[in-house]
């Protein structure tokens, strides 16, 4: 592009700082919302001495960002999250390059649509787990008063006994047995299921902008250690990473020195690159430009770990919440199961295609309110021209999810819960995938980076969400003042959603029970015979 082109317009800011007073880092997307509906298509804005360019439709976003993507596929890793604490290993920070390639084909063959549909079987059987967990749950007394009450320590805001914590018990198991083939048996004491949230948070507000001065001014890195206690504090931080990443990657070597040869992530890749002649293969990066070395394979199987746990668990969340907010949805759901399925068996994988608005549902809890809600930006890594406007190299570039899905045009009264706007049109137009056509939603995010586990995801949301609908009913407590279900107001940002990178529903508490006795009965029995077939597997039994 040419240096005599404009950037695009934007909003003015101020000198040195740009428009960085001007954005709420810890909550974005409302006001790059407004100034899409300002500006259009794409708008400019500079955050301290960094370009940012913020594309706002689904056609400018399509056109940048999966079109070009051979230039759009970089990240603009801040510095402190990515150099230090995560020693540069971190998947998800990664430049388009050599190793982001290689992390990624791995990611795709352990997580990728094929693999998806061999991890169903597990899906099936752990969302028997979750079901009966919440069905049981209010029959325990947890929620309630007794919830609210408990105080989860600082790093873990969601406190053992309330019912978010069983669905991130669901969100988290998956991926530990895609990983490393074991999973999450207890409902309580699972250090290492809040040390995925832990880290997750951590490195979340390690990457915050305007956290770390060391991010936008490089010359500061450069200090030595006893002036930089950032860099001392980041490197400890890496190593309590690595106890839990680099824990998990010697425990499944141990497994496989005694014999252990299964079908997941890592212990698939120890035989290949073993097989490749890189046995032992420590340090970071790659060996011989083909297998990830200990470090990098830690970290990748870590990504994806928590890549996957805090968004499906913000899903099934959002989902409910959705549901509790518009009565005539969920009872439409609920009669749309008991049409195909009947109250004598629960739902199944198969009986997905006969359920259009239970999918539609989904897609448009996604729709409302993405998980990852302002996208993860991508970064520019040439010169680039759009719309006769200048994209200068090095811009991060952001994919405006939030806009887009608020777009009337696209999605008319855009901020209404209408799971029928899915519905109707060609097979595709309910898939979330990465085509340009149709597509329901751009919750996955754009391009070569696109999610790396959609179907997994959808995987884990249908079966749990269908089978929800099916056997357990759940509604919101009354207020003993009002006499009103107490239902956060899923239009109230501030009030009922968390901030930072993932958007999920501040605690909110929901009564749980089995629809009937029957329903009651085959939950039951099904958590019982799935004991013997957890064990069948190698596999920990649940511990209630
Ligand atoms: C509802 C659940 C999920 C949502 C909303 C979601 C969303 C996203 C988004 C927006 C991105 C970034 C895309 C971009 O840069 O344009 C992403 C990346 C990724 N996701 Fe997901 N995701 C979900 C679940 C999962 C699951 C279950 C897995 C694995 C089993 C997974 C694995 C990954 C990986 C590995 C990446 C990194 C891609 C890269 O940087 O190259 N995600 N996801």
């Amino acid at each position: 592009a040419s240096p005599a082109l404009k950037l695009p317009p934007g909003p003015p800011g101020l000198p040195f700082l740009g428009n960085l007073l001007q954005v709420d880092p810890l909550r974005s997307y409302p006001q790059l919302l407004r100034w899409a509906q300002q500006y259009g298509d794409v708008f400019y804005l500079r955050l301290g001495l960094q370009d940012v360019i913020v594309l706002n439709t689904a056609k400018a976003a399509d056109d940048l960002l999966t079109d070009r993507s051979k230039i759009y596929s970089g990240r603009v890793a801040p510095h402190v999250a990515q150099d230090i604490l995560s020693d540069g290993q971190r998947v998800l920070f990664m430049p388009h390059a050599r190793e982001w390639k290689i992390a990624r084909r791995a990611m795709s063959a352990a997580a990728g649509p094929a693999a998806a549909k061999k991890i169903r079987p597990f899906q099936d059987m752990e969302s028997r787990t979750a079901i009966y967990d919440l069905m049981c749950h209010s029959a325990k007394g947890d929620e309630g008063p007794r919830s609210s009450s408990t105080q989860a320590s600082p790093g873990r805001e969601v406190p053992e006994g309330h019912w978010f914590h069983l669905v991130r018990r669901f969100s988290t198991t998956v991926p530990m047995f895609v990983n490393y083939g074991k999973r999450i048996s207890r409902i309580v004491d699972n250090p290492q299921m809040d040390m995925v949230y832990d880290v997750v948070g951590n490195v979340t507000r390690v990457a915050q902008p305007g956290n770390y001065l060391a991010d936008v001014v490089p010359l500061l890195r450069k200090l030595p250690d006893w002036m930089a206690p950032w860099r001392v504090e980041a490197r400890r931080m890496h190593e309590w990473e690595m106890s839990l990443f680099g824990g998990l990657l010697d425990e499944e070597k141990v497994a496989l020195s005694e014999g252990t040869v299964r079908d997941t992530f890592l212990n698939t890749y120890l035989r290949a690159r073993s097989a490749a002649g890189h046995a032992e293969a420590p340090g970071n990066g790659l060996a011989g430009d083909t297998w990830m070395r200990d470090k990098l394979l830690a970290y990748t199987a870590g990504s994806l770990l928590e890549a996957a746990s805090d968004t499906t668990a913000a899903a099934v969340l959002t989902f409910v919440l959705a549901l509790l907010n518009n009565p005539p949805v969920l009872q439409r759901a609920r009669e749309e199961v008991d049409s195909i399925v009947g109250p004598d068996r629960m739902p199944t994988f198969d009986d997905e295609e006969n359920l259009p608005y239970v999918v539609a549902c989904i897609q448009e809890t996604l729709r409302c309110h993405p998980p990852a809600i302002t996208g993860v930006p991508h970064r520019a890594d040439e010169d680039d021209e759009y719309k006769g406007y200048r994209i200068p190299k090095g811009a991060t570039v952001i994919g405006n999810v939030w806009a887009i899905h608020m777009n009337p045009v696209r999605y008319p009264d855009p901020t209404k819960f209408i799971p029928d706007r899915h519905l109707g049109g060609p097979p595709l137009r309910r898939a979330g995938g990465p085509d340009l056509e149709g597509r329901a939603h751009y919750a996955f995010g754009f391009g070569r980076r696109f999610c790396g586990g959609k179907d997994v995801a959808e995987g884990s949301l249908f079966i749990l969400c269908a089978r929800l609908l099916w056997g357990v009913d759940f509604r919101a407590p009354t207020d003993p003042v009002t006499g009103k279900p107490r239902v956060p107001d899923f239009a109230d940002e501030d009030g009922t959603w968390s901030t930072g990178f993932i958007a999920v529903p501040k605690l909110f508490d929901v009564q749980f029970a089995p629809r009937s006795e029957k329903y009651e009965t085959i939950i039951r029995r099904s958590f019982e015979e799935l004991q013997d077939e957890w064990r069948d597997m190698g596999l920990l039994p649940d511990e209630r």
